[in-house]
């Protein structure tokens, strides 16, 4: 299970901000906040309670073994938790052509239109050994349509059984996917009505691609669920989540409106990127549940360790006190180095002779969590004991408890978005969608511009 460290987050130890008793005075609100979440049962907790989604995409378990290679199509929750999973729990070079994968599927996962890009992964692969999974919730998703579209044309001209090679993750009723999928065979996948994007790599939309590549997808959902008991049940003044809620909360009523993500693992690096869209599209709101302007939110910034130390510390220890930092390391690696001991007459190397470079590694994380703190800049640890699917599975409930508590905490709507509108129909409108053209005379004054 993970371990969190919170001693670096109090004034006890950094000197400002809040002190264990005075976050302890507030405990009771976050637990109930806590339990208001789970009691609602969100979507996402009450897939955990049920087999169902675990057993849709084993049912594909032969067809997805037919295929070398898996390529995801989706954008933002469609495809952030596949490569979150991708890259947390398979080893860094996977994909690399001479890797043994013993006859599990690489996966490729197609998250932008940039030509340059999807290029780049459909030009090298072989068509007849590849299965595309178009994931959209809405089926509308301009990027992911784009993308389908690119990709069915190319099956389409080769003369390959489209049908074959193309699976569908999509609400279960709704959408152009659904219509397309029932008219042609197109075998598919659910994505629940009750779980958005940000919200969804524990259903179909994540399982899949993870599944073909050999990760035990039981293991995540085990793992989540022995977070539910572990949060549900713990004391509040020893409670992981409420205390990270609280220190979050207060984080923000104190001006730190930057929330850093910096693990100290490349295999942990994109689980940052989730974390990046699910803290970001579900607490940045304008109005609170009574419709009062608020602009909530904490900007989500990841960082890598230990390459950011050299890029990014600096500021983080001395720029604006605006930041709360989450650090996440490993405590065991598959693969570690002993740094040999040469040039023993050389102090600035001899030291390093010896150890492990993983304690190389994680001494760095301690003595910036240290530095930072002596700064007066908080910061949360979480570990890792093993980099497996029920340690993975309980970071993806944790954080996706964490930002609904925090939600609630905040009396905002965590599960909508409606921001992300207005910019789509712009863009229908400049694509030339019918129906959207008004958005464009809306919004651009054609009486001022600046071009330079
Ligand atoms: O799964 P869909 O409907 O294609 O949406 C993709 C993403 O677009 C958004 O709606 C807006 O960015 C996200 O919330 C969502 O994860």
């Amino acid at each position: 299970m993970l371990k969190f460290d919170f001693s670096l987050a109090f004034k006890e130890n950094i000197g400002t901000g809040p002190t264990y008793e005075e976050i302890l005075e507030r405990a009771d609100i976050a637990l109930g906040a806590l339990n208001k979440v789970i009691d609602n049962q969100p979507g996402f907790i009450r897939i955990l309670g049920t087999e169902e989604y675990i057993e849709e995409v084993q049912k594909y378990a032969s067809w997805f073994s037919s295929f070398e290679n898996i390529v995801v199509l989706g954008i933002g929750g469609s495809a952030l938790g596949n490569i979150a999973l991708h890259k947390s729990l398979k080893p860094i070079n996977w994909n690399s052509p001479n890797f043994d994968r013993e006859g599990k599927a690489r996966v490729f996962v197609v998250d932008n239109i940039d030509p340059e890009f999807v290029d780049a992964v459909l030009s090298k692969i072989d068509l007849s050994k590849t299965l595309f999974n178009i994931i959209s919730k809405s089926g509308t998703t301009a990027e992911a349509m784009a993308n389908y579209l690119i990709v069915r044309g190319m099956l389409d001209k080769s003369g390959l059984a489209s049908a074959e090679h193309l699976l569908f993750t999509t609400d279960p009723e709704k959408g152009v996917l659904r219509v397309i999928a029932e008219r042609e065979g197109i075998r598919t996948l659910t994505i629940p009505r009750d779980v958005g994007g940000r919200f969804s790599v524990l259903t179909p939309v994540g399982l899949a691609s993870a599944f073909a590549e050999g990760i035990d997808i039981k293991a995540l959902h085990r793992g989540a669920k022995k977070g539910l008991e572990r949060y549900k049940n713990q004391k509040a003044s020893e409670n992981p989540l409420v205390l990270n809620a609280l220190l979050h909360l207060d984080a923000m009523n104190s001006g730190k409106r930057i929330s850093v993500m910096m693990p100290y693992s490349n295999r942990l690096y994109l689980l940052a990127d989730w974390y990046r869209q699910l803290w970001a599209e579900s607490l940045g709101k304008k109005f609170d549940k009574d419709g009062k302007e608020i602009f909530a939110g904490q900007t989500p910034v990841k960082a890598l360790g230990a390459v950011d130390q050299h890029s990014q510390i600096q500021l983080y220890n001395e720029g604006p006190k605006d930041k709360i930092i989450t650090f996440l390391r490993l405590e065991t690696f598959s693969v570690d180095f002993e740094i040999p001991a040469l040039h023993n007459d050389i102090e600035a190397l001899s030291y390093l002779g010896g150890k492990a470079l993983s304690t190389l590694l994680n001494s760095e994380q301690y003595g910036t969590a240290l530095a930072l703190a002596k700064n007066g800049v908080p910061s949360l640890t979480i570990t890792f004991p093993e980099l497996n699917e029920e340690n993975v599975g309980e970071f993806i409930l944790y954080y996706e408890l964490l930002t609904a508590t925090m939600g609630e905490l905040l009396r905002i709507n965590p599960y909508d978005q409606p921001g992300v509108e207005l910019g789509k129909k712009i863009t229908y409108g400049l694509m030339g969608r019918k129906g959207y053209e008004g958005f464009l005379k809306d919004y651009i004054n054609d009486n001022w511009r600046l071009e330079l």
